[in-house]
């Protein structure tokens, strides 16, 4: 077991920071998930706001210090309708963004297993 919180572990705030851009950047080059990204490429202070919301969810969630003030999982999914083979593959690109990054495969799991835990609050509302 170790000590330090989860978001320690990503790196703090910049780590995080780094990881989002990352992230992001993957989805928009990922064939499977890139129509639902490149339209933000067009607007980019909405993509700085979602990327903003994307820190602080990360941080809120991982025991870090910033407050979450986005919406709702199933309320920034709405009406996507987003499928199964979507999900693993914005999950593959957060698990290759944090082996690029250097964080450490248990921390990837606990990061995958929470990521995986919101399925059903994204999955098709
Ligand atoms: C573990 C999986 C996921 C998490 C934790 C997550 C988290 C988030 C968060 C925190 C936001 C910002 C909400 C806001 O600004 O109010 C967001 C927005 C968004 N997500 Fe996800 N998401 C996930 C999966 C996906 C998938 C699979 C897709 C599509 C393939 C997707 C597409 C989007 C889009 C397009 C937005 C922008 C919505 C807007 O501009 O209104 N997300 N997501």
């Amino acid at each position: 077991m170790t000590s330090t919180t989860l978001y320690e572990r990503l790196g703090g705030e910049r780590g995080i920071a780094e990881l989002v851009e990352d992230i992001v950047a993957a989805h928009m080059q990922n064939p499977r998930i890139q129509a639902r990204f490149l339209p933000y490429r067009e607007d980019p202070a909405r993509l700085e706001e979602v990327k903003g919301h994307l820190r602080d969810f990360l941080s809120a969630g991982s025991g870090g210090p910033h407050e979450y003030r986005g919406r709702s999982m199933p309320e920034a999914h709405r009406g996507m309708n987003i499928d199964e083979a979507e999900y693993m593959a914005a999950l593959d690109d957060i698990l290759a963004a944090l082996d690029r990054h250097g964080i450490d495969p248990q921390t990837r799991l606990e990061v995958l297993g929470i990521a995986y835990s919101l399925k059903e609050e994204i999955l098709h509302v």
